[in-house]
């Protein structure tokens, strides 16, 4: 049977076009989740994509978090359901105290987006399986805020647990603490990761198609999960 990868649309999303393609060319159907609506639809997953919810107001993800979808994904996501915060989405996440930490203002207070280099450090994810561990990957990064921080304890903590699953290689686009790029919760379902996996899926838009891995790991891990 073919997974069914939910993506989220919120008021100001803007990449959950690409994330639904990357779905789709990773061989997964895509399911288009609305964020007033809390009903999942029987998705195997679920990616939150990019994008500018809710106009970034208060703080970037702080509104998205109260989203109606956002409460059944909570819950779904306490219970083993494979979530991917990608940039926005990564905020929600934390927002929605799913993964610890914070995204903050980049600290050159400049938007960047460029092509980035990540390692992959965790490759016992949901979302990473299918990448070797210490393997380097080239995809696009562009926020303005994606300055990962946490208290010291929790940065230890999650390099102790092997949490930190990607991290920024060959200069910090953001100033990220330990220039982490993308970390996991403790069940290793829930992924955020603020380089954008989505935009390097095929040759003819993307720096490369290292991105499809991320898509490709959740089918390979949902193969192996029970039903
Ligand atoms: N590409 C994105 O998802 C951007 C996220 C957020 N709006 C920021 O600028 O940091």
């Amino acid at each position: 049977m073919t997974a069914r990868v939910g993506v989220v649309t919120f008021p100001g999303s803007l990449d959950d076009g690409d994330a639904a393609r990357a779905v789709r060319i990773a061989g997964a159907e895509p399911v288009r989740l609305w964020h007033g609506d809390p009903e999942l639809h029987g998705v195997d997953a679920v990616v939150l994509p990019g994008g500018f919810s809710y106009g970034d107001y208060l703080r970037c993800g702080a509104i998205a978090r109260f989203a109606p979808v956002m409460e059944t994904i909570v819950d779904a996501a306490r219970g083993g359901l494979p979530v991917l915060g990608i940039c926005n989405g990564f905020q929600i996440l934390c927002e929605a105290h799913l993964l610890p930490g914070a995204l903050t203002r980049n600290q050159h207070l400049h938007f960047r987006n460029r092509d980035q280099i990540l390692r992959i450090e965790s490759v016992g994810t949901a979302w990473t399986n299918a990448f070797q561990p210490g393997q380097e990957v080239l995809i696009p990064v562009k926020n303005g805020e994606g300055c990962y921080v946490a208290d010291p304890a929790t940065l230890d903590q999650l390099e102790a647990e092997g949490r930190v699953v990607a991290r920024y290689v060959g200069g910090n686009p953001n100033g990220s603490q330990r220039d982490i790029a993308a970390i996991t919760s403790s069940a290793g379902n829930v992924v955020g990761i603020m380089p954008h996996p989505e935009h390097a899926v095929e040759a003819l838009t993307g720096p490369s198609l290292d991105g499809l891995g991320f898509f490709t790991s959740v089918l390979k891990h949902l193969v192996g999960a029970p039903a």
